[in-house]
């Protein structure tokens, strides 16, 4: 008699995956590699910027003061003492009705209060001096730029665990980060079982298909974050797969296996499990597909198995591995971000357990529309290529219908969420 497994709700199973979810450690890398990868520290303003008043205009810095009584009628005359470019100092402090012709980026003169644009400063010569004449008065502080008008010195710019894009790296480099305090990658172990499995590079016999899913979640792990390895792929004989998994944990922070959870004859990872004496956390998940997703942990080290069913192994990754590399990496919203959207076609088909249908996302107007990729069965590869969203389809006794609003999970997104698993109501209640 085959054992009867209990389904366990999934946001049970989250919630069990996550308590061994664990960060890990820092690294250091020069800023070049920092671009993609995760903060470990959070990136504190060390100086003011800008850390002097600058000039934002090319043009001549004067004394306010001096202008006060200048109009079309009644011209200011300045003499110009010096000239500045963008890293150069005036040495000297300016004097009444003195001007320095100053470059846009360099530090105001001593004394000075005001920039005066080339544009709008006529010059002359007069005796081998140079001079300016302006036609209107300049307040205390016109176009200056104030030294912490952006940055005051102790705010914090970037938190720890965010993702580093162009825009952080210009501010690593800004306060000096020659080398950029980053979240370490998991190793994430990947292993394929089954007595069909091809190399992508092997024709076609009969019976057998290609080994698709290790390269999808190799792919998968990399967008997460992680470093994918691969371990191969092996036949359906116990012995065989149970040393691959064993010498497998030795070598990474998180193991993947494909395959071999459901309840055949050759589903011998739940007897792989046993034999290594790891705790299985669930076996069965009230969602489709997926639903023989099998976590358990060794030492606090996670082994996913996941579905061989392309689509399964596909979701199964998403909603639990996913988080546990983010979470690795530091990043507190590691799950799916979850958005409201309209189904762009009827879901007829009625399921007792949730559905996370493989959807693409497409703005109308002002309305996000999910639409089922293609294909939906378990097994299916193809409609897996256009997925950039999980359509979630509370389980019910009826389907869903064109227009109404669903709940989806984002998978092209950064942002991610604390915890998206709570209230899915189906629209048709
Ligand atoms: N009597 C029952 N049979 C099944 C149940 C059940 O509850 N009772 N569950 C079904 C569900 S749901 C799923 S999902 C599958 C899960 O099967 P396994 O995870 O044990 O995976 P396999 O049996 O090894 O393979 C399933 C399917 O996927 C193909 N596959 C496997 N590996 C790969 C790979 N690397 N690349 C591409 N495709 C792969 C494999 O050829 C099979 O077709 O069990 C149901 N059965
Ligand atoms: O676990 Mo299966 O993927 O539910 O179809
Ligand atoms: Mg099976």
């Amino acid at each position: 008699m085959v054992e009867k497994r209990t389904p366990l709700a999934i946001e049970e199973a989250v919630r069990k995956v996550m308590n061994f979810a664990k960060n890990g450690l820092k690294e250091m890398v020069p800023i070049e590699l920092a671009y993609g990868r995760m903060l470990a520290e959070d990136i504190v303003a060390d100086q003011d910027v800008p850390a002097f008043d600058r000039s934002p205009y090319d043009g001549f810095a004067i004394r306010s003061e001096d202008s006060i009584h200048t109009s079309t009628e009644n011209p200011t005359i300045f003499e110009v003492v010096g000239e500045i470019g963008a890293g150069s100092v005036y040495p000297k402090e300016v004097e009444p009705f003195q001007a320095v012709r100053i470059m846009t980026g360099a530090q105001i003169p001593e004394k000075c209060s005001a920039v005066i644009m080339l544009e709008l400063a006529k010059e002359f010569q007069n005796e081998g001096k140079n001079y300016i004449e302006i036609k209107r008065s300049y307040k205390d502080g016109e176009n200056i730029s104030f030294r912490a008008e952006e940055t005051h010195k102790g705010m914090v710019l970037a938190k720890k665990g965010m993702y580093i894009n162009p825009g952080i790296v210009a501010l690593l480099a800004t306060f000096g980060y020659s080398q950029v305090p980053v979240a370490k990658k998991p190793i994430v172990g990947v292993i394929a079982t089954g007595s069909e499995l091809l190399e992508v590079n092997e024709a076609l016999e009969p019976g057998k298909i290609r080994n698709s899913n290790s390269y999808m979640v190799l792919a998968q792990i990399q967008k997460a974050g992680g470093i994918p390895k691969y371990l191969g792929k092996f036949s359906d004989d116990f012995e065989t797969c149970y040393t691959e998994v064993k010498k497998a944990l030795e070598q990474v922070d998180i193991l993947i296996t494909t395959g071999g959870v459901s309840v055949g004859d050759y589903d011998y990872l739940p007897a792989i499990y046993q034999k290594l004496g790891a705790s299985v956390l669930f076996n069965k998940i009230a969602m489709r597909p997926g639903s023989v997703t099998t976590v358990a942990q060794l030492n606090h080290k996670l082994l996913f198995g996941l579905s061989g069913n392309p689509s399964a192994c596909y979701v199964g990754f998403e909603l639990f591995v996913r988080p546990c590399i983010k979470t690795y990496l530091f990043n507190e919203t590691p799950h799916l971000k979850r958005v409201r959207a309209r189904l762009g076609e009827n879901f007829p088909k009625p399921n007792p357990f949730t559905r996370f249908i493989r959807g693409k996302l497409l703005y109308e107007e002002e309305n996000l529309i999910a639409t089922p990729s293609g294909f939906d069965k378990s097994s299916a590869v193809s409609s897996l290529a256009s997925t950039d969203a999980l359509i979630v389809l509370p389980g019910g006794t009826r389907g869903y219908e064109k227009g109404m609003t669903v709940d989806v999970l984002l998978l092209e997104d950064r942002e991610g969420s604390q915890w998206p698993w709570y209230d899915f109501v189906p629209s048709y209640r």
